[in-house]
């Protein structure tokens, strides 16, 4: 089973990574796009990954009901850093962390949209100062967007999913779980019971937030009140008004030309 290996993914596997994991379950901690390419070879068979990653590949995937990682307006943790507003980055170096899938899809989205052509690249962006020193704006997810003093190095930080919320009014899902459906065709007990889990050890998560808050606090060496903050914004669960918004997402991409087909958004069912 993957793990998203950034703070946001922490209430999820709060009971797992005390006490719950069972012996037959392996724990692969990584960055979302390592796990959204490890879910396709088959390296893991039940994981989070990109929601754009899943709708590229939901022939093949099917949803775990309740687990997501969304926003409903700020999220801080997913932002564009930038010397220039969005309508202004025409012919400028933008950089993306190569950690992602739906930020980046959403951020050439809103390009598209903007008719602006910025010239791309795909990088680390472990370290804002560097990263500023080579280019016009950065896309950044994770714990590096929490981490690193962005707004002291860049003009703007553009907070994506406030900026999905002006748009639409909606939640954004920035990561789904999954499992690959020929393994819940073949093992749909397991899968059971893996949901059952995640979902236990989630509530444990809720339960024991003060000290995922602490966990947090340590890992990032941040303050307090700004990882408390964070957690408030991010949401766990997979409602039907995020299922409605990560469909509109999915269609927009498709308007966009960035996806080829229309998602068939499909839940696992034991
Ligand atoms: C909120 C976040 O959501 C994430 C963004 C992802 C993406 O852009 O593909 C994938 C998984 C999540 O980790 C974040 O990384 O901070």
């Amino acid at each position: 089973m993957g793990k998203i290996s950034y703070i946001n993914a922490s209430p999820v596997y709060y009971g797992l990574d005390h006490g719950l994991l069972p012996h037959w379950l392996a724990m692969i901690s990584d960055v979302p796009s390592v796990l959204n390419r490890k879910i396709i070879t088959g390296q893991i068979e039940v994981s989070p990954i990109s929601a754009a990653f899943y709708a590229m590949h939901h022939r093949e995937l099917l949803l775990l009901p309740d687990l997501s990682i969304s926003c409903h307006g700020r999220v801080l943790s997913v932002i564009l850093a930038s010397n220039y507003a969005i309508d202004d980055l025409e012919g400028k170096k933008v950089m993306f962390t190569r950690e992602s899938a739906s930020a980046a899809s959403f951020m050439k989205m809103i390009f598209n949209q903007r008719k602006v052509s910025p010239v791309y690249e795909i990088g680390s962006v472990n370290n804002c100062r560097m990263v500023s020193e080579s280019v016009d704006a950065a896309l950044v997810i994770g714990d590096a967007a929490l981490r690193q003093p962005w707004d002291q190095v860049f003009e703007y930080t553009i907070d994506l999913g406030q900026l999905w919320f002006e748009m639409t009014q909606l939640p954004f899902v920035f990561a789904v779980w999954v499992v690959r459906r020929s393994f819940a065709q073949k093992y749909p007990f397991l899968v059971k019971d893996i949901h059952q889990l995640l979902l236990e050890s989630k509530k444990q998560g809720y339960q024991h937030m003060d000290e995922v808050v602490e966990a947090g606090k340590t890992k990032l060496n941040l303050e307090r009140s700004i990882i408390k903050e964070y957690f408030d914004l991010l949401y766990c669960d997979l409602d039907d008004k995020k299922i409605k918004a990560m469909q509109m997402f999915f269609n927009s991409l498709l308007d966009q030309g960035i996806l080829k087909e229309k998602t068939d958004i499909r839940f696992f069912k034991a």
